[in-house]
This record gives structure tokens, C-alpha cells and sequence, in this order.
């Protein structure tokens, strides 16, 4: 059987990657994700300038996932840039993914022209959970920004462009959401980004956990898994086939990549996973999903993506 997919007819050994955020932090972290059976990476999303991100504590992991308040901690666009650029030197044929994020649509411009004038030839994912003006809901969930944002970076940028959403959970929202999409020449749309302000209480203290925002953070792991892949089936079954779907959230077996993939997902990233096993996860993960495919008699992706079954 063969775990390979390709993205914007990029070919890729696996379909198994890290989720921006997770592992891709600095050159160590990278090389290391780099280096295991995961399909390629994408870095920590990337600012203008270097951030060091919130007060720690500001990641707490749980039986049942994760949440975090990182506060966007990163070295700089620049230096995802660079770094891939060296790494692409010595494995030409592997396409990688560089994430950045903006705090207004200026940014988002500055940052894409910073990767055109880079010569980097791989995937961006533009992160659209990236905070707004005080007042409004982040990014991703300001229908009519989302669409300037857009708008505003494909009248200059060219290059293969896919965004990171935050996941909706009103029927009217995949619709609104899609309609958008739908006018633009994206890559991709990876769905989901964690489910964002969740709170958990260390009863015992009967205290928060993570110190940024009185506890309040984005919660990843086994709680977000059927939102996750409602948004990932939600798009695929609204969007253009052009574009493709990266499915993110709740991956933590191969039977979880598998619901992803049935769901329409071309490739899936792992984050809270990943934060708790480390970069073996990527080998496990494909073995698994491996045993899946081979019980079920598929040999490649394409035999079971995005057929999953309704009931008549
Ligand atoms: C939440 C933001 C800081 C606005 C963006 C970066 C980010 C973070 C983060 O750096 O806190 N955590 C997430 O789970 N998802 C994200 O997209």
C-alpha cells in the first residue's frame, strides 16, 4: 500500500505532516521533523518581526488534549525563509511549507512579497486565525476581511498560497465561508486551527493552567476530533476540487488520519500529538494507517478520499 499524496500536483512519500505551532519553532525542531517519516513541515507561522510570545506557563497538555496561549512565539519570517531556502538546497525534489501570519491585510502583503523576493518555490499557508483590530473577532471569523485579505493578496502574489481556518460550527458559516474560497486561486484550506478560548481548571488548585489570558487558549487534541472533521468534510464538500483540504485536529492514531482522509483531506497534520510523542509519531501514525489500508484492501489514497457514506 502507499501512504503518498501530492498537493498542487507537488508529490509528496507521505501524507503525514506536522501542524504549524508544533515542532517548527527553530532549525533544531525542524531538521528533527525534517528527518522522520513525516511528509515535509511547515514552520512556526512567521511575523514580520521575531516574536517571543506569551509569559509561560502557556501550553498544558491533558488526558484528553491540549491548550495553549502561545502568544504567536516565533524567530521572524526571515528566518523561515532563509532556513528553507538552505534546506531546499540539499533535498530539492521535497517541497515545504512555510506558514506566516500578518496583523492586518498590509502585513499579509509585506510578508508574501518577502516570499516572492525570496525565491522560496514551496506551499505558504497564510494563518487566518491571526488576531484582528481590537473589536473585531479574529481574522477568520470577519466573513468580509477574510475576502478583502484574499482579494487583496492574489492581485500581487503567485505563488502556491493555502490558508489555515479556524473551524466554524454553524452550517451557514461553511456556506459563507466556501462562497468566499471558492473566488480565489488557493492551494489549499487546512482545517482546523484549535478551537479557540476553551479554559481548563487544575481542580485540585482550583487555578487555570496556562497564565496568559486568565487561562483562556486554543484547545487542540481528542475534544476537537469531530469538529475537525466536520470542517474538513464541510469544505470538501463545498469547495472547488481545485482546491485542496489539509486536515488538522484530533490525529493521534491511524485510524484518525484515515476519518481525515475519508473526509476529503489530502494530506493531515498533527500538533498535540506530536507535542507529546515527539517526531516518532510520524512513523507510528503510517504504520498504522498502513495496517488500515491493507485491511481494507485499498492500496492508495484515492481509493477511499472523501468517500465517506451517508445513510440513505
Ligand atoms: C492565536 C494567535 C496567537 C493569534 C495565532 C497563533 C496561534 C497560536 C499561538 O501562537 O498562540 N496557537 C494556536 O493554537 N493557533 C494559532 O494560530
Amino acid at each position: 500500500v502507499s501512504t503518498a499524496t501530492s498537493i498542487a500536483q507537488k508529490k509528496f512519500d507521505n501524507c503525514i505532516m506536522n501542524a504549524s505551532g508544533v515542532w517548527c519553532y527553530d532549525e533544531k525542531e525542524l531538521l528533527e521533523v525534517d528527518k522522520s517519516k513525516a511528509a515535509s513541515f511547515v514552520t512556526k507561522s512567521g511575523t514580520l518581526q521575531a516574536r517571543k510570545g506569551n509569559p509561560k506557563p502557556r501550553y498544558f497538555e491533558t488526558n484528553f488534549g491540549s491548550i495553549n496561549s502561545m502568544g504567536l512565539p516565533n524567530q521572524g519570517l526571515e528566518y523561515y525563509l532563509d532556513f528553507v531556502q538552505k534546506i531546499q538546497q540539499q533535498n530539492p525534489n521535497k517541497t515545504y511549507f512555510v506558514s506566516c501570519t500578518g496583523f492586518n491585510v498590509q502585513e499579509d502583503v509585506l510578508l508574501l512579497e518577502k516570499v516572492e523576493n525570496s525565491g522560496f518555490k514551496g506551499i505558504v499557508e497564510l494563518n487566518l486565525s491571526c488576531p484582528n483590530v481590537p473589536g473585531k473577532p479574529q481574522t477568520g471569523y470577519d466573513f468580509e476581511t477574510v475576502d478583502m485579505i484574499l482579494k487583496t493578496v492574489f492581485e500581487n502574489y503567485e505563488g502556491l498560497l493555502g490558508v489555515k481556518l479556524p473551524p466554524y460550527f454553524d452550517i451557514v458559516h461553511f456556506d459563507q465561508m466556501a462562497k468566499i474560497l471558492n473566488k480565489y486561486p488557493l492551494t489549499y484550506v487546512n482545517s482546523v486551527n484549535s478551537i479557540g478560548n476553551g479554559l481548563y481548571i487544575d481542580d485540585a488548585q482550583e487555578k487555570v493552567v496556562i497564565k496568559p489570558k486568565n487561562g483562556f487558549g486554543g484547545i487542540g487534541g481528542d475534544y476537537i476530533k469531530p469538529t475537525a472533521l466536520a470542517n474538513v468534510h464541510a469544505f470538501y464538500q463545498r469547495l472547488d476540487p481545485k482546491i485542496q483540504i489539509i486536515g488538522t485536529g484530533g490525529i493521534k492514531t491511524g485510524r484518525d488520519v484515515f476519518e481525515h482522509i475519508l473526509c476529503g483531506a489530502s494530506m493531515v497534520q498533527v500538533g498535540t500529538a506530536l507535542m507529546k510523542e515527539g517526531p516518532g509519531v510520524f512513523e507510528r501514525l503510517t504504520h498504522e494507517l498502513e495496517m488500515i489500508m491493507q485491511s481494507k484492501g485499498y492500496e492508495k489514497l484515492d481509493d477511499f478520499k472523501g468517500k465517506l457514506k451517508y445513510i440513505e
